[in-house]
């Protein structure tokens, strides 16, 4: 079947729409009225363009307030309408749309209303154009599309005939049945839209808030089912008036709307077995479980990140053969880091992010080929010579997804090296597998990243949750199949309140409690909860005591249905932009924890400047922390890096030497001031392996130089004079940044630097 799409649906210049439109692979369009009158090109001009790019103008529309009036106001409508047929004829388009009257002069009477359209019908046909009559949802007198085939069926014309729209239709909460009674011939233009499940003024729902099929909750596949089984043989058009769509980038935006077509046709051929016009796509995997999640670092939040994953009970399992990345596993949970070059720009420093999903999916080739043909662009990556070429695809929001395996042939994990030190047993009441990871694209492309991941992983919806903070609202949905979540959770303010998109990935365990208990031993920055969160929690469930003691010890956070139950607790962030979550699901409890999310957007979001003071003075504490930050000062001048570079040795022990990466660190190494052998010293000797340490001895250096070799080499009195001093300079300096930078941004920035203080 034909795909067309209305040109109100995108942002843009007429040209643009089209370009965009075209570039989709649509068929046609539905041209809007205000699209052409805004047009500099004539519409000899746009007909040409059109055609030049493959599209056909299907429809013309709206011709509004036409039928129902008193004779004089008809005659003028007769006199717009003969203009319109003109333009039309030049345009090439055959088809009119027009809608039902909402003005104030129409009048409750069918046989006047199929009357004028009769004669409305008779004049489209001179000009070799058909009407096709829409029952608006707030039509004066005619709301209902039985209504308006009714009319148009009193009428008797054959260039008259209705349009069906799922929108007016099923928020309304026509029955489709009566569609089945409309011969399919009558059926002039189908026009598909989705809606979110809200209830609001039909008028303003419609023009602000229509979605793509997919993207809301309208039965679309039985109402388009239940079209084409009457015979209708027109194209499937959609037609969404969006507020974000109306600015978004037109090319996505018309991309979006073609995969949701895409997807509407392959359900629907499912439903109407005859119409082998319909898309068939190859079937769903239904994603079990996460094969990995992937996360972007430089040199200097890998520390941090290897420090935290060290804490949390990961242990390093092995790095990719010829690139610069490590596996970091517990129980079934893999966290893959990746290096790569620190951004230029300050303000993108700090960022963690989630840049790759593994799904775990057997049947790897068939799903990238339906990611392919719901228009998912193959990512494109450098392969070294031996090397899996794994099927990955680009997600709207950037996300890559790989469609793998981790075990039997051709499993990813075979570009690894896996460490020989790494088959230690798993730690008990430790962490089991990743249960959902958290998203966050920019508010424009949430509805598209929705019907991304819903189409191409076969995941369902589950209702969007608004999240209020203290800046502004957070919308959540999430989409799950079986133990694969996902979440996707986007900020709808604006202002530069921080911080803003968090990414996070959430774990699940047995025993929240236990597993809690060894954070706090190891030293996990746990997100501190307010104590007034516990005294409501303590009234409002039957939780004993002893639990709600051990749950405010422990920041851990609670929700809970008839049926399940879910403990949950949060790290703080790890730079600026993710952190880590773990969960305890009991029963049946299948949501996320969305009562609250607030507390943990509040805490999140609170003004860090005693925090980076009481950081900094903690940092003053530690002579080998001091040493370190001169000696990264003198080798680097930026000032984030340098804090990540802090961050990461104030940690202390955490990862043995033995599970450090055998991989370069190039910038690091260069950051390494021979000179500096006493505060390493200390740092080996406090520590007994340290990140220090074990950075130390993943850098590419003989082995004197490793860390248990650096003991001898020490500084005359005079440096150490000198360095006291650039000490003290670099300290004040590091304070004001801090103070400075938790201003601006609202986060902690160092947040592995202080994780005392819970309430
Ligand atoms: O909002 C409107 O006016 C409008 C116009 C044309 C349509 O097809 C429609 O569904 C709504
Ligand atoms: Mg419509």
């Amino acid at each position: 079947m034909r795909r067309s799409i209305a040109t109100v649906s995108l942002s843009g210049t007429l040209v643009e729409k089209l370009t965009a439109v075209a570039a989709a692979g649509f068929d046609g369009i539905e041209l809007f009225d205000n699209d052409l009158l805004t047009c500099p090109l004539g519409p000899e001009a746009i007909r040409d363009q059109a055609r030049d790019l493959g599209l056909s103008i299907d429809l013309y529309q709206p011709f509004r307030d036409a039928e129902a009036l008193p004779e004089k106001h008809f005659e003028r409508v007769m006199r717009r309408a003969a203009q319109k047929f003109g333009v039309m004829e030049r345009l090439g388009a055959t088809t009119l749309l027009v809608c039902s009257n909402v003005s104030g002069p129409t009048i409750d009477d069918d046989a006047l209303a199929a009357e004028q359209l009769h004669r409305l019908a008779d004049l489209a046909s001179e000009h070799g154009v058909r009407i096709a009559y829409e029952a608006l949802a707030w039509g004066r007198h005619v709301a209902d599309y039985r209504h308006s085939w009714r009319i148009v069926e009193m009428a008797g014309h054959p260039s008259l005939g209705v349009c069906l729209d799922s929108f007016h239709i099923l928020t309304r909460r026509d029955d489709p049945a009566g569609i089945a009674l409309i011969p399919g011939e009558k059926i002039f233009y189908l026009q598909l839209a989705d809606a979110p499940g809200v209830q609001m003024d039909p008028l303003f729902f419609s023009r602000h808030y229509r979605c793509f099929p997919g993207q809301g909750v309208l039965a679309l596949r039985e109402f388009t089912a239940a079209v084409l089984r009457t015979g209708y043989d027109g194209p499937l058009s959609l037609e969404v008036f969006n507020d974000v769509f109306r600015q978004a980038d037109p090319e996505h935006t018309a991309v979006d709307a073609m995969r949701s077509l895409i997807a509407l046709g392959d359900a629907v051929g499912r439903e109407v077995p005859g119409r082998p016009t319909l898309t068939a796509l190859p079937a769903v995997s239904e994603p079990e479980e996460f094969a990995f999640v992937e996360l972007t670092v430089d040199a200097f939040t890998e520390l941090s990140a290897r420090d935290l994953l060290g804490r949390m009970g990961f242990t390093y399992r092995g790095s990719h053969r010829t690139k610069p990345v490590q596996i970091w596993q517990q129980g079934r949970a893999r966290v893959v880091l990746t290096r790569a070059v620190p951004p230029a720009h300050r303000r993108e420093r700090d960022k963690v992010t989630v840049s790759v999903i593994g799904v775990e999916d057997v049947q790897a080739a068939r799903s990238a080929a339906r990611a392919q043909a719901l228009m998912a662009p193959r990512t494109a990556r450098a392969l070294n010579a031996g090397e899996l070429r794994l099927p990955a695809v680009d997600a709207p929001d950037g996300t890559v997804l790989y469609f793998c395996r981790s075990e039997g042939p051709e499993n990813w994990l075979t570009d690894f090296d896996i460490h020989p030190a790494s088959d230690a047993p798993p730690e008990e009441a430790g962490i089991d597998s990743v249960d959902h990871v958290a998203l966050s694209p920019d508010v424009d492309l949430f509805e598209e990243s929705l019907l991304f991941y819903r189409s191409v992983l076969g995941l369902a919806l589950q209702p969007v949750e608004e999240i209020p903070e203290p800046h502004g609202l957070l919308r959540s949905r999430a989409l799950t199949s079986g133990g694969f979540r996902l979440v996707l959770n986007v900020p709808v303010f604006r202002g530069d309140h921080e911080p803003r998109g968090l990414q996070h990935i959430a774990f699940t365990c047995p025993d929240i409690f236990a597993l809690a208990a060894r954070f706090r031993a190891a030293g996990v920055p746990l997100l501190p909860i307010p104590a007034n969160y516990y005294e409501d929690l303590a009234a409002r469930t039957d939780l004993p005591a002893p639990v709600l003691t051990r749950m405010r010890d422990h920041g851990i956070l609670y929700d809970h249905t008839p049926t399940g139950a879910f403990f949950h607790l949060y790290t703080r962030t790890l730079g600026t932009t993710l952190f880590f979550e773990a969960v305890q699901r009991t029963g049946t409890y299948t949501a996320f924890g969305a009562p609250n999310a607030p507390i943990r957007r509040a805490m999140q979001s609170l003004p860090a400047v005693h925090g980076a003071v009481r950081c900094s003075l903690r940092r003053w504490a530690s002579l080998r922390t001091s040493a370190w930050t001169a000696c990264s000062f003198w080798s680097h001048s930026g000032f984030s890096v340098r804090r990540a570079s802090i961050s990461a040795v104030v940690s202390g022990p955490v990862i043995p030497p033995r599970a450090s990466p055998e991989i370069e660190i190039r910038s690091l190494a260069a950051a390494t001031c021979r000179g500096w052998g006493p505060s390493r010293r200390r740092s080996v000797s406090q520590a007994g392996g340290s990140a220090w340490s074990a950075f130390s001895s993943s850098r590419e250096t003989t082995p004197s130089w490793n860390c248990a070799g650096a003991a001898d080499s020490r500084m005359s009195s005079f440096l150490a004079a000198v360095a006291g001093f650039m000490v003290c300079g670099v300290f004040a300096l590091d304070v004001l940044m801090d103070i400075k930078g938790s201003q601006r941004e609202g986060a902690l920035r160092t947040p592995l630097g202080w994780d005392g203080d819970r309430r």
